[in-house]
């Protein structure tokens, strides 16, 4: 196509549609390609969200918020940022599972997304570069659809959490959508389903695994931090078996994060920091019982003990205050098949008389009695009535967090959290949960989802273009929730609203900043005004 003209209105970076001057129009050679009435951004995002209402699926509006994106960037952040609260379930999780799962058959517009194949390693850097178009990437979500939420090996398809994630960067934190590329390292998938799949568009062959996996992520660590320095480098979803040992590896050496670890490990910290704020309780004196100790489950429990560490406890003081179940039911020393991320928490099986029983969580909650419990399971409805009354019998406040997503997969529905307990649990959620009403009381269910921290982490590292992501900022990250939610009020949330998530995406940036700075890992020398340069707005 030689028409200057149309490879404008095809660009979603730079396209205005109606909104082009007439100056625009001649300067580009689109005169006559648009309707001749110019309008305001104002308008477009007054008219696009009329369509957008006429829409009654949650996947039809997804549909049709992705024309919009693939259209029009300036446009579709707009539009976002003045529906945050409204749009955040449609756009994310939990109905962007759906298109994930009917990716190939949803197929419209690759998004600007790289689909890195191990099949083709050679044509990497190509891949890269010709995605970036010229563009200054600055951040990258990459994930390899092995561990979608709790949905499982979604292939190539798991390309939508990239670009989801993304899309979160920009609503929540004003990462400019130029800087940003959706990558999937497609390694083939174990999903039958796919493999049976005529209209699969990933390759159709087993995920690879092994020497000749890592060989490929290394690979693609290395053209990516050549191809575009000063990078933040944003895993998502890789399967329980790899996301670790790639996190381990990188840490210490490039600025990059593993938001089911990192990120979860932040936002439940902070949710239960919040839940002790009102119920005011000692983090020191809490038993922590995790159900599901994968990815996201062995990343909290870390977080949740570093932090416990930090309030005064010795290593061998605050590990007695965790439990672990998983598939094995109460993981101990001796448990097969225990992960590196498990071992540190793995008990003892002297401590209890019927340790052998323990292998239901129902067994490990009588046994243990915790006054919080954490739900990355996948495993629907496991946090039954009995055994939250149960936990409920023995402590004032249990804190209980049933993160699975998307909403099938919760272990349980704030709603009988809230009923079960008579009020009393202190609940967050992974997908958003209405409000729910007791006697007279409306309790706010906190979503303690990643992304309510993500984007301003990733925005304070990369104003300050920090070297590392440090455990200290990690911990700032997840102090800086606090102080928005009044714990006095009752029913209060254990998290703040995701209504206020451009708001204190900032106050996280900013803590985060300033955190790398203190921490020498930044030559800036002010964290606050290097957040508010680097920080985007829609505007034409
Ligand atoms: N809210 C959030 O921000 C957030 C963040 C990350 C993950 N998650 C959710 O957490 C869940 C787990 O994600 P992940 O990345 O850790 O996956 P993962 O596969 O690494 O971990 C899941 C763990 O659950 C265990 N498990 C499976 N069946 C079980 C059973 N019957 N009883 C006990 N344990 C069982 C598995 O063995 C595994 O260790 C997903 O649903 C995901 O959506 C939520
Ligand atoms: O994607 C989400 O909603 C949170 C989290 O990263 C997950 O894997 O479930
Ligand atoms: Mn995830």
């Amino acid at each position: 196509m030689t028409n200057t003209g149309f490879n404008v209105l095809n660009n979603p970076f730079i396209n205005k549609g109606t909104a082009f001057t007439a100056d625009e129009r001649k300067q580009f050679q689109i005169e006559g390609l648009l309707p001749p009435f110019v309008q305001t951004l104002d308008q477009q995002v007054e008219q696009t969200y009329a369509q957008y209402q006429m829409r009654d699926t949650d996947l039809a509006k997804r549909l049709f918020l992705m024309d919009i994106f693939n259209e029009n960037r300036v446009l579709f952040y707009k539009l976002f940022s003045e529906h945050v609260n409204e749009f955040m379930p449609i756009v994310y999780d939990p109905t962007i599972a759906d298109t994930i799962e009917n990716y190939s058959r949803l197929f419209i517009d690759p998004q600007n997304a790289a689909y890195l194949s191990i099949d083709d390693p050679d044509n990497m850097e190509k891949t890269l570069k010709n995605a970036a178009d010229g563009r200054d990437i600055k951040l990258i979500v990459v994930t390899d659809g092995e561990g979608i939420l709790g949905i499982g090996d979604w292939g190539l398809q798991g390309v939508d959490i990239s670009v989801g994630k993304l899309m979160v960067y920009t609503a929540a934190a004003g990462i400019d959508p130029k800087s940003v590329l959706p990558v999937v390292l497609d390694v083939g998938t174990n999903n039958q389903k796919l493999l049976d799949d005529d209209l699969y568009l990933g390759n159709r062959h087993e995920r690879v695994r092994g020497d000749k996996y890592y060989a490929f992520v290394d690979k693609f660590v290395e053209i990516a931090e050549d191809t575009f320095p000063n990078m933040y480098l944003h895993f998502e979803d890789f399967g329980r078996d790899n996301a670790a040992n790639i996190l381990n590896k990188y840490k210490d050496k490039i600025l990059t994060f593993n938001d089911d670890i990192q990120g979860t490990g932040i936002i439940t910290l902070a949710g239960i920091l919040g839940a002790l704020n009102i119920s005011k309780q000692k983090l020191t004196d809490q038993v922590y019982m995790s159900f599901g100790a994968g990815t996201a489950g062995a990343g909290i429990t870390k977080r949740i003990f570093d932090a416990m560490v930090e309030e005064g406890l010795s290593e061998d003081e605050a590990r007695k205050h965790f439990y672990l179940v998983d598939k094995q039911g109460l993981l101990f020393k001796d448990t097969e098949g225990l992960t590196p991320e498990q071992k540190p928490f793995a008990r003892d099986r002297s401590e209890f008389s019927n340790a052998d029983e323990l292998t239901t969580l129902k067994a490990a909650m009588n046994a243990v009695h915790p006054s919080i419990l954490v739900g990355t399971s996948t495993q629907p409805g496991t946090f039954t009535k009995e055994i939250i009354q149960d936990m409920a019998a023995h402590t004032d406040r249990p804190i209980i967090f049933p993160l699975s997503n998307p909403t099938k997969l919760a272990e349980a529905t704030a709603e009988d959290l809230i009923n079960w307990t008579d009020g009393k649990a202190l609940v967050a959620t992974g997908v958003p949960a209405a409000p729910v009403e007791l006697n007279g009381v409306t309790y706010h269910i906190g979503q303690a989802n990643n992304a309510l921290v993500y984007p301003g982490l990733g925005l304070g590292a990369l104003a300050v273009n920090a070297k590392l992501l440090s455990d200290g900022m990690i911990n700032r990250a997840a102090h800086s929730l606090g102080g928005i939610v009044d714990p006095t009020e009752p029913g209060a949330a254990v998290l703040p609203p995701v209504s206020k998530l451009d708001v204190f995406s900032m106050t996280v940036a900013n803590g985060v900043a300033e955190q790398a700075i203190e921490e020498n890992l930044s030559d800036s020398k002010d964290g606050d005004k290097a957040v508010q340069q680097l920080k985007w707005t829609p505007e034409y």
